[in-house]
């Protein structure tokens, strides 16, 4: 057992080392994805991440708390950090403000200050020893950062387990396997090495038996993606799972998320240029941390076709529903989604299970699956996954009668990653449920048509002039802008529309969509040029 920590902070250690790590004059939000911004300004926030992390993990016993740094799809110059609970779930967002008082700290006197007050008020016990595990993304300012963090934890008494270069998804499987060892939760073996073993155990009773289908092409966005699949494809067989990996340059400068991976994809409707895509050929796209992923195919006039996270959810939920209906177990299935679920999607699902929507991020879509037996939820973009309860997986392990069914439903709670949302294990469970069904994207995408849509950017003055209800799917400030795209949306065929302000980007968000391209382009436009000018007045 570690020994326990002084009662008492190290103040002249912590503002000596914060010293070396002095803020810019920038004022900083943790936000849905943590801290995010210019790698150049985010030396002190990370160090005061380190202070953070060591106290949140003292403040639950000495649970494992998980730090990750990368900034996901963001340029490459970009940066950022997110704690991650000891379930491997985001921080709890009770904390964020803490993030943020301590990253806004104006010197090393208010920074003491503030560790003080956040010591008062969550009733933080410094004796009790903290472990944080941390890692981080290819980006090339990730080494210095990493450091500063370092030096956080050091100067707070915190050694800290360095899991190196990692995708965002497997620290939080590490987290979580850390704080669940030796109990009847037990994730798995806190190493990559048995996240590798895991998934490629659970993928091998899962295509037993079934007929291969031609190699998946992996765009990897040039990113932690690339070595991660690497040394998951050296522990599986090829003849099992043949995969064509591209888009894995990590050591070019700019490389990352430069005209490909999932982000690009899922914006541009359009593959990375240079990918020739083969009629019906599955191609899929990571992004730069590998926790989102979405696929996509040409059909035989050439046309690209997009299956993101909403057509994941649809063939995994759908999927899961029969496996539990064959193995004679009832349980509930769920799906969770986001305002930005294709309308189609959104149809096609509630006429088959019960489905929730969540405002944006994925704290808020975990967090409603976990409401469910069975829980699915995908954003969009490609960023999901499935949980299953404490009840359904004592269900499917203690179900009296075995069957194929069965085993593979088991199999299935163990390729998925029940953490966070993870590219490398949705992949797996897509392609198994392609191998199952026999299908090809092609098949996969005819369960419902999208209805075309567009997502725009809005650059106002004051994004926070912007509030929402309902899951923001309703605009409340500035007053008069939901009328006015109501005004439009009532006069467009299958027309939906909702303005938001970003969580992540100083913007406010439009989507439109409609029963076609011109419509929904159309709308689009209205209700863009609606909210400038309502910001215009709110802002003034
Ligand atoms: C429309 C969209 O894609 N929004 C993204 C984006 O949030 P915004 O609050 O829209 O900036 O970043 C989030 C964090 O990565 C992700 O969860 C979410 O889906
Ligand atoms: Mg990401």
């Amino acid at each position: 057992m570690a020994a326990a920590s002084p009662a008492t902070l190290n103040e002249v250690v912590i503002k000596h080392r914060s010293s070396l790590h002095p803020r810019p004059d920038v004022t900083f939000a943790y936000g849905t994805a943590g801290f995010r911004t210019s790698a150049d300004l985010l030396d002190s926030v990370i160090f005061r991440v380190g202070l953070l992390a060591a106290l949140r993990s003292k403040k639950l016993g000495g649970k494992v708390i998980g730090v990750m740094v990368t900034a996901s799809h963001n340029p490459e110059k970009d940066n950022g950090v997110k704690l991650v609970d000891p379930m491997g779930e985001m921080l709890h967002s009770s904390w964020e403000a803490y993030a943020t008082q301590l990253a806004n700290a104006l010197s090393a006197e208010a920074l003491i200050a503030a560790l003080q007050q956040i010591i008062l008020a969550a009733e933080i016990d410094l004796t009790v020893p903290a472990t944080v595990v941390y890692g981080h993304d290819t980006r090339p300012s990730c080494p210095g950062l990493v450091k500063a963090l370092e030096d956080g934890l050091e100067s707070i008494g915190v050694k800290g387990i360095a899991a190196g270069l990692v995708t965002t998804p497997q620290l939080h499987y590490l987290v979580r396997c850390y704080n669940t060892q030796g109990t009847k939760e037990a994730y798995g073996e806190a190493t990559l090495e048995g996240y590798y073993q895991k998934l490629a155990a659970a993928y091998t009773t899962l295509a037993k038996g079934r007929h291969l289908l031609p190699a998946l092409t992996i765009d990897c966005a040039n990113g932690v993606g690339a070595p991660a699949l690497k040394a998951f494809s050296s522990v599986i067989s090829h003849d099992i799972l043949p995969l064509i990996i591209t888009r894995d340059d990590t050591t070019t400068r700019g490389a990352l998320n430069s005209e490909c991976g999932a982000d690009y994809v899922k914006t541009k409707q359009q593959a990375p240029p240079g990918t020739t895509l083969v009629p019906y050929q599955r191609y899929c796209s990571y992004d730069g941390d590998a926790d989102r992923i979405v696929y996509y195919y040409a059909d035989d006039k050439g046309v690209f076709h997009l299956l993101d996270g909403d057509k994941i959810a649809g063939l995994v939920a759908g999927f899961i529903m029969d496996l539990v209906k064959e193995a004679g177990l009832e349980l509930e299935v769920g799906v969770v989604q986001t305002a930005y679920a294709n309308g189609a999607s959104t149809e096609y699902l509630t006429n088959k299970v019960p489905t929730t929507c969540v405002p944006t991020g994925v704290k808020h879509l975990h967090h409603a699956a976990e409401s469910y037996p069975i829980g699915v939820y995908f954003e969009a973009n490609g960023h999901g996954t499935v949980l299953f309860s404490p009840t359904a997986l004592s269900t499917i392990a203690s179900h009296p009668t075995p069957s194929p069914a069965l085993a593979n439903l088991q199999a299935v709670t163990e390729v998925i990653n029940q953490t966070v949302g993870d590219a490398l294990s949705d992949m797996l469970l897509v392609e198994t449920v392609l191998l199952h069904r026999k299908w090809g994207p092609g098949e996969w995408d005819a369960a419902y048509t999208d209805l075309p849509n567009r997502l725009v950017k809005v650059f106002v003055k004051d994004r926070y002039a912007f509030s929402t209800e309902d899951a923001e799917r309703k605009v409340v400030t500035p007053e008069g802008l939901q009328a006015g795209v109501e005004a439009i949306v009532g006069k467009t065929e299958k027309g939906r529309s909702f303005v938001r302000p970003s969580g992540t980007e100083d913007c406010v968000r439009v989507y439109a969509e409609a029963a076609t391209r011109e419509l929904a382009d159309g709308e689009s436009t209205f209700s863009r040029r609606r909210a400038l000018n309502e910001a215009k007045q709110a802002n003034d």
